[in-house]
C-alpha cells in the first residue's frame, strides 16, 4: 500500500454513508466521458482566449493520463502540481483523477521550503509546474526541488521555455491514437472510489503545512453538496481567481462544483478587479469566490467601473473574517447576491443559503452542507458548551477525514480519540443552526485568507545567528485582515532589521506571503508560567500600538 499514512473513517460509518447515498463508490474520473457525451459540445473551460468543449477536457485528460502513465505513474503516486489558475490546472487535475494518481495542490508562492518538505512527506514522484510565473523560474525551482528529493522525481513543465530535462505537458496531450480505445484502457486500470484523490493542504501550527488526504467518495460528495448549496446547475459560469489549488476554488463549489453541475469554469490568475470585471462582462459569469479583502478591492472598482456586471448572481467569501457592515455592502455594490462561506480542507463546509434573510447572510457563517455534518461546540475543558455560547468547533462527517497524512503524533494532538477534527476555530451556534465563526484557538496568521504558521515562521527565524528567542503574531490590518509581526530578543551585541529577517527568510526558500512585515526587538519578551513567549500579551502590546499609532 503506497499511501498507508492515510487515517480512514471507521468501518462502520463507511458502511453507512455508502448506504445513504453519501459515498456513491466511483472515482472522480469515471465521470468525465459521461459529460462528454451528454453536453458533448458545451464549453467546460475557459482561459483567456482558450476554451475547451466537455469533450476536449475528456479526449486531453484521457491523453495525458495515458502518458503519466507511460512515465511510470500509477495508483497511489503522488505529483506535486505547482500551477497558476490556468486550462492546463484542469486537464492535469482531471487526468490524475482518472489515473487514480495523487494531485498534492501546491500554491505558486511555495519555494522550496514548502515543496522539498512537504515532496519528502508524501514521496513526491514529479513535480508540474509553469515555465515561469510572475518573473519566476518555477522550471529551476522544480528542478532544484526534484534534486532534493529522496527519490527520483520527474519535472513535467506547462509553457513555451521547456529544458530538455522537462517534460513538455503540452506536448503530451496531442491526441494520437484512438481515443475510444484509450478510454477503455484508462476506465479498465481506474482507481476505486475510496482511494485517495487529491492530497489538500493544511495551515497548521507546527511547521510546513499538513497534508490532507480527500477520497474520490469524499471529495464528490463535498462537491455535490457544495452545488447543491450555491444552486449551481448547467447554466452556471463560475470565476475563479483564487489560486485553484484551494479547497475553495476548487471544490467549494468552486471549479469542479461548476464541472460536475453541467456548467463552466473560467480561470482567470489574479484577482485585480478590471481583468475580474472585464471576465465578468465577456463570459457571463454567474458565482464567483472571493476573500474579504478581495472583495473589497471588486467594492471599490465597482463604484466607477463601466463594465456590465448584470450576469453576476453570486458571490461566495470565505477565509477570513467579513465584518456585517462590509457584508452589507457587498449585494448592492457589485449586484448579486452574498452568501458566505465558512470551510477547510480539512473538510467541513458551511454556507449561507442563496435565499438567506439579510440578516443571515449579513451575520453568519451559514450552516453545513450534509445532513451527516456533526458539529460540537467545546469549552476548554473539552467538554460541550451550552447552545449558543462560544466554544472551540469539533467536527466529524462524511467528507471530514479522520486524520492527516502520516503524522499520527500531530493527529493525536487535532483529532480526538473519537475522530472529532479539532478546527481551531471558536464559533457559536444560532438557534437557526448557522455558524457565527468569533476566533481562533490555533496559532494562526490569516493575511488575505492565506493560514500562515506562526510556529513555522519562528522556527526559520530561530535559525538566525543574531536571535535568541522569537515569536510570530497576528498584526491586525485592514487591507488583508492580519500580517505577521515578529518579536524577537537578540543575543547581547547583535542588530538585526526587517530587511535581514526578510533576505534571511526568502533565501531559505519561503514563501513570499508569509515573510514577517513588521519587527519588533525587544530586551526580553513577556512569558507564560511554562516558560513560552506570552502571545497574549505581545498580541496586546501590538493591539495598542496599531490602535495608538492609527
Ligand atoms: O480554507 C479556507 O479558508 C476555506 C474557505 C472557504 C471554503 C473552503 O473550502 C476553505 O477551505
Amino acid at each position: 500500500m503506497k499511501l498507508d499514512g492515510v487515517v480512514p473513517w471507521p468501518a462502520d460509518l463507511a458502511y453507512a454513508y455508502r448506504a445513504a447515498g453519501c459515498w456513491q463508490g466511483r472515482p472522480l474520473g469515471s465521470y468525465l466521458w459521461e459529460w462528454a457525451e451528454q453536453r458533448g459540445e458545451r464549453i467546460a473551460v475557459v482561459d483567456g482566449g482558450h476554451r475547451l468543449t466537455y469533450r476536449d477536457l475528456a479526449v486531453n485528460a484521457d491523453a495525458l493520463a495515458e502518458r503519466l502513465a507511460d512515465l511510470g505513474l500509477d495508483h497511489g503516486d503522488t505529483v506535486l502540481v505547482q500551477l497558476p489558475n490556468c486550462w492546463e490546472f484542469v486537464v492535469v487535475t482531471v487526468a490524475c483523477f482518472r489515473l487514480g494518481v495523487v494531485p498534492v495542490m501546491m500554491l505558486p508562492p511555495h519555494r522550496e521550503h514548502e515543496l522539498v518538505s512537504i515532496g519528502t512527506h508524501v514521496r513526491a514522484k514529479a513535480l508540474i509546474v509553469p515555465d515561469t510565473w510572475r518573473g519566476y523560474d518555477h522550471q529551476d525551482l522544480a528542478h532544484r526541488v526534484a534534486a532534493a528529493l529522496p527519490g527520483p522525481a520527474r519535472v513535467l513543465v506547462v509553457g513555451q521555455e521547456v529544458r530538455p530535462d522537462s517534460v513538455d505537458v503540452r506536448g503530451l496531450l496531442e491526441q494520437d491514437g484512438d481515443s475510444a480505445a484509450r478510454r477503455r484502457r484508462l476506465d479498465g486500470r481506474a482507481p476505486s472510489g475510496s482511494d485517495v484523490a487529491v492530497f489538500l493542504l493544511s495551515g497548521g501550527t507546527t511547521g510546513v503545512p499538513k497534508v490532507i488526504s480527500r477520497t474520490h467518495d469524499d471529495y464528490e460528495y463535498n462537491i455535490r453538496r457544495s452545488a447543491r448549496a450555491c444552486d449551481f446547475g448547467p447554466d452556471t459560469v463560475y470565476l475563479a481567481v483564487l489560486p485553484a489549488g484551494h479547497n475553495f476554488p476548487l471544490a467549494s463549489p468552486g471549479i469542479l462544483g461548476a464541472l460536475f453541475s453541467g456548467g463552466r469554469a473560467v480561470l482567470l490568475p489574479s484577482p485585480r478587479p478590471e481583468p475580474v470585471f472585464e471576465a465578468i462582462e465577456a463570459e457571463g459569469v454567474t458565482a464567483t469566490s472571493a476573500v474579504p479583502a478581495v472583495v473589497l478591492k471588486w467594492m471599490e472598482e465597482a463604484a466607477t467601473s463601466r463594465r456590465d456586471l448584470s450576469s453576476l448572481r453570486y458571490v461566495h467569501v470565505g477565509g477570513s473574517v467579513l465584518s456585517p457592515e462590509i457584508a452589507a455592502r457587498i449585494g448592492p455594490a457589485l449586484g448579486c447576491r452574498l452568501q458566505q462561506v465558512y470551510g477547510m480542507a480539512e473538510g467541513l463546509i458551511c454556507y449561507t443559503p442563496a435565499d438567506a434573510s439579510e440578516e443571515v447572510a449579513h451575520t453568519t457563517q451559514g450552516a453545513p452542507v450534509s445532513p451527516y455534518d456533526e458539529l460540537l461546540v467545546a469549552g476548554p475543558d473539552g467538554h460541550p458548551v451550552l447552545p449558543g455560547e462560544i466554544g472551540e468547533l469539533l467536527t466529524r462527517g462524511p467528507y471530514t477525514p479522520r486524520g492527516y497524512y502520516g503524522v499520527p503524533d500531530q493527529n493525536s494532538l487535532s483529532f480526538t480519540p473519537d475522530g472529532w477534527f479539532r478546527t481551531g476555530d471558536l464559533v457559536r451556534i444560532t438557534p437557526e443552526g448557522n455558524v457565527v465563526v468569533c476566533g481562533r484557538v490555533k496559532d494562526l496568521i490569516n493575511r488575505a485568507g492565506e493560514k500562515i504558521s506562526a510556529g513555522e515562521i519562528e522556527t526559520l527565524v530561530q535559525e538566525m545567528p543574531q536571535v535568541a528567542e522569537v515569536a510570530a503574531v497576528a498584526m491586525p490590518d485592514p487591507e488583508v485582515g492580519e500580517r505577521v509581526c515578529l518579536f524577537a530578543r537578540l543575543h547581547p551585541g547583535h542588530e538585526l532589521t526587517l530587511g535581514d529577517v526578510s533576505a534571511a527568510l526568502t533565501a531559505r526558500g519561503l514563501a513570499a506571503f508569509k515573510i514577517p512585515e513588521r519587527l519588533e526587538v525587544l530586551d526580553d519578551l513577556p512569558h507564560t508560567p511554562i516558560g513560552k513567549p506570552d502571545k497574549k500579551v505581545l498580541q496586546k502590546l501590538l493591539l495598542a500600538d496599531v490602535a495608538g499609532t492609527a
